[in-house]
């Protein structure tokens, strides 16, 4: 939609969870805005990121349990069908149709700048104001040599594979690689993973342990501290040669060692929109590139790679493109890995400093846990000297849906005696952040001024009463 000059206020090039919420957010509060996707939209999230890899893991899951009980094989093309049903059945809220009832026009093609103001797709010129990059990032491929073989796919083409590969080799133990690792161990795959760093190397390392042990447990093979040297083709599949002497053999190699950001052929230098070292683009805290009139939000960005995140920077993006206003990202991030056990953290993982407190429930210690039979698990909560809640780590089920309390704490500066103050439900696993609350707040209580006071109310109280006594007695 254009005015009558034929120029739009905000261009949004990318239809993937940065783009549409963009592109919706500033045609809701009236803008004249235009999507321009050149393959389908929903990107990553809906085709090949968030739903049908958290599909996977629930048929996995499923077929875990239902090969315990009856012996019977997984069946991949059952577990292909329940991945397309769940797409198909979030497909229409991401679709071109729901774009255009909401006042979007969508336009199908790529999209480049070509001068201030300029941008074509395939040819056809069209005039901003303003514009929105959301174009995503792309699996990153690492410079080993053979990796280009048949046998070796990513998170765009792992989806396309016609049966459960018998041994799977996984390049990557970020929650990529964790992920659809365990899934295909439980659909049957050997699996080995191959990482050179540690397993989930943002994450708390009690919490990385405890998935580590997990993913042993369902029979991975953890190779950490090493990396792929070589990949030779082999019938079938591959063979690998890593950097500490090991050779394996593969039908299929899994690349998940992080993404590029897509910026090849955007026309970024007409518009003078500078990249890092790592060919992200540049933001400042309210989502504006080096170019004052271009916004950039979501994978390619420098800020995690999260559709929550791509979502809630594109909104405030979008704002401040159309109605010129100074919205700010918060630097409060949740990540969720959805493997057995989900780990979830938010904030700060480490103390940042020595009067920071640790407080640690160990799920022994949540009696739903116990009632389930899960109790491989804990919720870790930091504060700092005062009780303001900075971070938290919570590995167990439902460790995702857990960590949004600590999510609204850390966000509106609530303390530990906040979260203690609030009725949980029992038993739940929130009880984990709750008794991880509550202990601090006794703990707290310890303290000698603290337990001093309350000494003085306790003394102050008991004389009190004994007085009232004596006074009915009379
Ligand atoms: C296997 C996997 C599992 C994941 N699981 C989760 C999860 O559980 N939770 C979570 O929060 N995140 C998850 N993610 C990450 C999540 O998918 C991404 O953070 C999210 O999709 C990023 O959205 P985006 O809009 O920035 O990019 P994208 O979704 O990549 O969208 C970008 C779009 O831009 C289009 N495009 C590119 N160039 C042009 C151009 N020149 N012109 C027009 N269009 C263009 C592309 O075709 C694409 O549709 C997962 C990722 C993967 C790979
Ligand atoms: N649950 C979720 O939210 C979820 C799930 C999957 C993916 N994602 C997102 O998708 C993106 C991609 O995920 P990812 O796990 O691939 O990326 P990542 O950057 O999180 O992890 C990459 C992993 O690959 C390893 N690695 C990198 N190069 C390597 C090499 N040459 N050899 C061996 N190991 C190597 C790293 O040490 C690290 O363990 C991430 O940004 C992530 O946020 C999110």
């Amino acid at each position: 939609m254009a005015d009558r000059d034929g120029i739009v206020d905000l261009l949004v090039l990318g239809g993937g969870a940065a783009g549409l919420v963009g592109a919706m957010t500033a045609a809701g509060v009236g803008a004249r805005t235009v999507l321009v996707e050149r393959d389908r939209t929903g990107g990553d999230c809906l085709w090949t990121g968030c739903v049908p890899s958290k599909t996977l893991l629930a048929a996995a899951a499923t077929a875990r349990t239902r090969a315990m009980l009856t012996g019977q094989d997984p069946d991949f093309s059952l577990v292909r069908t329940m991945i397309r049903d769940a797409i198909a059945a979030i497909e229409p809220a991401d679709s071109p149709q729901t774009l255009e009832a909401a006042g979007v026009r969508f336009i199908r093609g790529a999209a480049r700048f070509e001068a201030p103001g300029v941008a074509t797709v395939d040819g056809r010129t069209i005039r901003f104001r303003q514009a929105l990059i959301a174009t995503g990032a792309a699996p990153h491929v690492p410079e080993v040599p053979g990796l280009a073989g048949p046998s070796v796919v990513t998170s765009e083409t792992v989806w396309d594979l016609p049966a459960i590969p018998a041994r799977l080799a996984v390049i990557g133990g970020g929650p990529l690689g964790c992920e659809l690792g365990q899934a295909f161990a439980r659909l049957g795959s050997e699996v080995t993973l191959i990482i050179r760093s540690t397993i989930l190397p943002r994450e708390d390392r009690d919490a990385a342990a405890l998935v580590k042990t997990s993913l042993e447990a369902d029979g991975i093979r953890v190779l950490e501290h090493t990396r792929v040297e070589r990949i030779s083709p082999t019938k079938p599949g591959s063979r690998l040669e890593l950097r500490d002497g090991t050779v394996l053999t593969a039908d299929t190699v899994l690349l998940a060692a992080g993404r590029t950001a897509r910026t090849a052929g955007l026309g970024l230098e007409h518009l003078d929109i500078s990249t890092d070292a790592h060919g992200q683009i540049i933001t400042d805290p309210r989502m504006r590139t080096t170019n004052p009139s271009v916004w950039a939000a979501g994978d390619v960005t420098a800020h995690p790679r999260f559709t929550h995140v791509a979502g809630v920077h594109a909104s405030i993006a979008a704002r401040n493109a159309v109605l010129g206003l100074n919205l700010k990202i918060s630097p409060v991030v949740p990540r969720v890995t959805y493997t057995s056990p989900e780990l979830a953290a938010v904030g700060a993982t480490h103390p940042p400093g020595t009067r920071a407190m640790v407080r640690t429930i160990h799920h022994t210690h949540v009696d739903r846990a116990v009632t389930d039979n899960t109790t491989d698990g804990f919720t870790r909560l930091i504060a700092d000297q005062r009780g303001h809640i900075l971070g938290a780590t919570i590995v167990g089920p439902r460790a995702g849906e857990s960590v949004a309390e600590v999510v609204l704490a850390i966000e509106h500066r609530l303390k530990t005696s906040d979260i203690a103050a609030a009725t949980h439900p029992y038993p739940t696993y929130s009880d984990g952040v709750w008794n991880a609350a509550i202990a601090d707040v006794r703990a707290r209580l310890r303290a000698p001024a603290t337990a001093a006071v309350i000494k003085i109310l306790l003394l102050l109280r008991r004389w009190r009463a004994d007085l009232d006594t004596r006074l009915i007695r009379r």
